[in-house]
């Protein structure tokens, strides 16, 4: 038996879904077996598979974020293009299957896939319906000065420590916000037209919301939660009842909250005209790491065709909340009137289809974007802490950001 290693970085009921999947295909056939590991966060995971190819001991499969991507594509000889080793294998594969909003994000100029599209997802507003009407909110916010408001009265209700909040502060404040209010985090598309971009993110709009946060810090109107999803228990303890977070938090929502939630779009400036707009996505999609035997790579081949089987891929949606990667699989499910009876899931989507998506919110691709999240956030964090105005830390994320961008450039032209 020939064995496939897989390392992720999914806890909780994602994590379930990953060891089930795994199961289901070791039990599927006699000559592979995936063996999954977590790993730690999606950065941990990311650091620890590039860590292990030059030692010569990576996994064959290795779950990226989507934010990893532009570093995972420039890595050269680190990994194996799928749509490569799906041909390569004689397994059969149709790119044209998935989804383009998200298969566009994993492939070249040229519309090769890179990698396997696995886990989408989109941003969405977490609500917790019991306490927003205890505290006197009357249906559920849709603009940010209505989730001010909220907030207000949620903390004045009992939520003293958190009237709202989030995960994946850059993800949330920056990289979505910019999509949804049509605005450019960068240029080029956002990256997504050329690695020689430059950071545009310290606009009017940009800093009016970043020091409307700064100020509702002062008194947890709203509370910081981090740079990724480590605090989203916060929502389903009951302690924040906003909390903008993934709509792969699905399982997890499920699993925890015993009150009643909903996932309702994002909150928007209602000033900004044409907002909002349409989101971006983001999770994580399998990369396929270099140097493998044939016979490895068949047997990956034949695991991600397993992993795009329809109703396979429908379950997977229904269950995590994370976007279904197929054509068929979202067809399915709609013609199922599934979405009727649990709109959770199909907030993302009309998120992602709210407009014919522009320059500015096809997505994003910016080189060692880890490693800018990291910066972006120090400069939100020092802002949130009153040490910085907002204007300073967002021109300061952009300046470090930018020379990091061109740090990034030299690496990959040589
Ligand atoms: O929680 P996920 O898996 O949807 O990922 C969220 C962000 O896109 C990670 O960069």
């Amino acid at each position: 038996q020939t064995e496939i290693h897989w390392w992720h970085a999914m806890t909780g009921a994602n994590n379930d879904i990953i060891n089930r999947l795994s199961e289901e295909f070791n039990a599927s056939q006699k000559d592979y077996k995936v063996i999954p590991t977590y790993k730690g966060t999606y950065a941990d995971n990311m650091n620890a598979g590039i860590a292990a190819f030059r030692a010569g001991n990576a996994p064959h499969i290795l779950q990226v974020f989507e934010v990893g991507t532009a570093t995972m594509m420039a890595a050269r000889g680190a990994i194996k293009p799928v749509h490569e080793m799906m041909k390569e294998a004689g397994e059969k594969f149709d790119p044209q299957a998935y989804l383009p909003t998200i298969t566009g994000y994993y492939s070249t100029a040229k519309g090769e896939m890179l990698s396997f599209p696995f886990n989408s997802s989109s941003m969405v507003m977490w609500v917790n319906r019991d306490e927003l009407k205890k505290a006197g909110v009357n249906g559920i916010p849709k603009t940010w000065p209505e989730v001010f408001d909220a907030a207000k009265k949620l903390k004045a209700a009992g939520h003293e420590t958190c009237g709202f909040s989030s995960a994946w502060i850059t993800w949330a404040m920056i990289e979505q916000f910019s999509a949804w209010h049509n605005v450019p985090m960068g240029t080029k598309a956002n990256g997504l037209d050329g690695f020689d971009t430059e950071l545009k993110f310290n606009s009017p709009l940009h800093v009016k919301h970043l020091q409307n946060l700064v100020d509702l810090q002062k008194d947890k109107t709203f509370d910081y939660s981090g740079r990724d999803s480590r605090s989203e228990g916060r929502f389903t303890s009951g302690e924040c009842a906003i909390f903008l977070n993934s709509s792969g938090f699905y399982g997890n929502v499920r699993a925890n909250a015993k009150f009643d939630y909903t996932s309702a779009p994002m909150p928007y400036y209602p000033d900004v005209p044409g907002a909002p707009q349409n989101s971006i996505i983001g999770g994580a999609s399998l990369w396929v790491m270099g140097g493998k035997k044939p016979e490895e790579y068949k047997g990956v081949a034949k695991f991600f065709a397993f992993l795009s089987d329809t109703d396979r891929q429908a379950k997977l949606h229904q269950e995590s909340g994370y976007l279904p990667i197929t054509k068929a699989a979202y067809e399915k499910t709609k013609a199922s009137g599934f979405y009727e009876k649990n709109p959770i899931v199909q907030t993302p989507l009309l998120e992602l289809t709210n407009k014919e998506p522009t320059e500015n919110s096809r997505g994003l691709r910016f080189g060692n974007m880890v490693q800018l999240r990291d910066v972006w956030s120090e400069e939100i964090e020092a802002a949130l802490a009153g040490q910085k105005s907002a204007k300073d830390a967002l021109d300061a994320a952009v300046n470090r950001g930018n020379q990091m961008l061109r740090q990034f450039e030299r690496t990959v032209s040589r």
